[in-house]
């Protein structure tokens, strides 16, 4: 079977979060544990949140300010551990290994503003393993196809910080696409944003979603601005609302007419959308403060 012509639903989980429960200054809160110091208080973000991403959707994430967008994104690239429940990349719990097959597009790089590189030296800094092994023909190959992806291969000279901030997330988003993830994650990637790199950033995720290039990428996008990629969108996950079981879950909203795939009924509300999904998409008596 072809997998590039599947429905998404109908392809294997790419990541699962299976009764996730985390709080900060909880058990096992990877700072608390690495200073020795204890917490004043423990700050609750999630309690067993549930949801599933196939192999090949693309997600939204979206909720207020503090409902713990960022910090779902920390579990799943093991930058936190959960106190409680799994979580799963590629069918497995977390290992470095897996780690590697997800590209991840921060807001905005550490140092950004002390970063003295060309943009496809920078673009080249996905490529670098920690292994030290020879960059060699295929990684080139790979930087230039992220810069052709990206739209930046007109910029591919240029110092990086020489370039607005629109750019600049562009440049992290072919660094994260040189590595050739399974999975591309992206922080709010139109905060601040240019229209003409807003623009290029939705072709670019628009040709990902399409398979070109003969490759499937799952992508996560954290994002106030449903809009910029709704026609994108295959599902909607909100946070911090309340569910049965789950004080501060996560609801799964599809962007298709109830009923649709084989897990259709599993999951909360649906919703139905044509060219843009609506700002009060998530039930605001329903989410947490
Ligand atoms: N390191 C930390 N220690 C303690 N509490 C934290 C820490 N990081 C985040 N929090 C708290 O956890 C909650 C969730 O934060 P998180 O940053 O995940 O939310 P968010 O949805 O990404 O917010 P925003 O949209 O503002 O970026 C907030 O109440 C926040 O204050």
């Amino acid at each position: 079977m072809n997998s590039h012509l599947t429905h998404p639903r109908d392809r294997q989980i790419s990541l699962r979060f299976d009764r996730v429960s985390f709080s900060y200054g909880g058990a096992s809160d990877s700072r608390k544990a690495s200073s020795g110091r204890k917490e004043p208080s423990s700050r609750k973000v999630l309690e067993n949140a549930s949801f599933h991403i196939h192999q090949g959707e693309f997600i939204a994430l979206v909720g207020p300010n503090g409902s713990g967008k960022t910090t779902v994104l920390k579990l799943l690239l093991g930058l936190e551990q959960p106190q409680g429940g799994r979580i799963e990349l590629f069918g497995a719990r977390f290992t470095p290994g897996a780690r590697n097959r997800v590209g991840y597009v921060p807001q905005q790089a550490a140092n950004d503003q002390s970063f003295p590189i060309t943009v496809r030296e920078a673009v080249k800094m996905g490529r670098l393993s920690p292994l030290s092994r020879k960059f060699g023909a295929v990684d080139q190959a790979a930087v230039e196809e992220a810069l052709e992806q990206a739209e930046i291969a007109d910029l591919a000279e240029r110092s990086y910080t020489a370039l607005s901030g629109g750019q600049r997330r562009r440049v992290l988003v072919a660094r994260a696409l040189a590595a050739k993830p399974e999975i591309l994650i992206l922080d709010e990637p139109t905060a601040n944003m240019d229209r003409e790199s807003e623009e290029r950033l939705f072709a670019t995720l628009g040709k990902l979603k399409a398979g070109e290039g003969g490759r499937i990428t799952t992508i996560l996008i954290v994002t106030h601005d449903t809009g910029f990629v709704s026609s994108l969108t295959d599902r909607v996950l909100c946070m911090g609302s309340r569910e049965a079981g789950a004080e501060y879950g996560i609801v799964q909203h599809r962007t298709e007419v109830a009923g649709e795939g084989h897990d259709a009924g599993a999951l909360g509300a649906r919703i139905v959308h044509g060219e843009s999904l609506p700002g009060d998409i998530c039930d605001e008596e329903e989410i947490h403060k």
